[in-house]
């Protein structure tokens, strides 16, 4: 496979546990792919080495075939973006100026700011519905206002890769849709780690399911997302039909999870209370 991003046995720890193990996937350019699992799972610090900041002890990573620590700083700077679900709070400058630091890695000292720059920060201001903030303090918006201005940033980078930990976090349900619609209408290479899974089912091309720092399934969401296997690594039990619209997996979930022995569907996955040690299906 011609992969745009790929990741080879991957393995990083911290404070002596093993944090990811043996992660290995590949992505095709102009792909999305939704990084789903529990809290703890590891996405956030599989995203860390996908970006540089963690160094895994074990495995590689490809990016367009060239081995990511092979990449100058400038190089990646301009080829990746990051979007993470923490908003540094010290940005005291306007939504404009934010958006304009999307520029940074194209620019030398004092190459600032022409007409086609200007142009290109507008243009990703309105696909993010940001238009009339553009003078806005940055410190002012809301949380979704923020993810949205961090996400226009990311535009005007033009990278060829784009990274989003939680970018639908702050959102609420009509931007989660129109955010990760937008994010994948720009046809780059995408991978985003998501909380809801009927999002992720929805609007991912594939899905990566990690638990415990492994990857346990990777597919397409029909082969990823079945009653059994959200049963066992999210400890829920579901029915899963096919989306009246798209056809894609749709996760209805049961409630009732303070009885004793957890809730039973149908085919009898069931879910699981948080004392259980052992992950069981049935
Ligand atoms: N720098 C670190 N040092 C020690 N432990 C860490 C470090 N970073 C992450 N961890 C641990 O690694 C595990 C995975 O964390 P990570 O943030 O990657 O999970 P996640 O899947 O993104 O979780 P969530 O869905 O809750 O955001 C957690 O147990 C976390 O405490």
């Amino acid at each position: 496979m011609n992969a745009a991003l790929r990741a080879e046995n991957l393995s990083w720890s911290a404070d002596g546990k093993k944090i990811l193990q043996d992660v290995s996937f590949a992505l095709e350019p102009g792909k999305m792919l939704g990084l789903i699992g529990p809290n703890g799972a590891g996405k956030s610090s599989l995203l860390r080495c996908l970006y540089r900041y963690h160094q895994p002890q074990a495995g590689r990573i490809l990016l367009n075939n060239k081995e990511i620590n092979s990449i100058s700083r400038k190089s990646f700077a301009q080829t990746v973006a990051v979007v993470l679900q923490d908003t540094p709070t010290e940005m005291n400058s306007t939504v404009e100026q934010i958006v304009a630091t999307g520029l940074t890695p194209y620019k030398g000292l004092f190459q600032w700011d022409g007409k086609e720059d200007n142009n290109a920060i507008q243009a990703a201001l309105c696909q993010v519905g940001l238009a009339d903030k553009a003078y806005a303090s940055f410190s002012h918006l809301s949380g979704g206002e923020k993810q949205r201005a961090l996400i226009a940033r990311a535009i005007v980078q033009r990278p060829s890769l784009f990274i989003l930990d939680e970018p639908t976090n702050h959102l609420d349900i009509r931007y989660q849709i129109q955010i990760l619609e937008l994010v994948r209408s720009l046809g780059i290479t995408v991978i985003a780690s998501i909380h809801d899974l009927n999002l992720a089912s929805a609007l991912c091309d594939e899905l990566l399911l990690l638990a415990d720092g492994r990857c346990v399934a990777h597919g397409d969401a029909a082969g990823v997302l079945t009653e059994e296997r959200i049963s066992q690594v999210f400890g829920v039990c579901c029915k899963v039909t096919p989306h009246p619209q798209i056809g894609k997996p749709l996760i209805h979930y049961y409630y009732g999870y303070q009885k004793e022995g957890g809730y039973r569907n149908e085919a009898g996955y069931r879910s699981k209370a948080d004392h259980e040690v052992v992950i069981d299906a049935k």
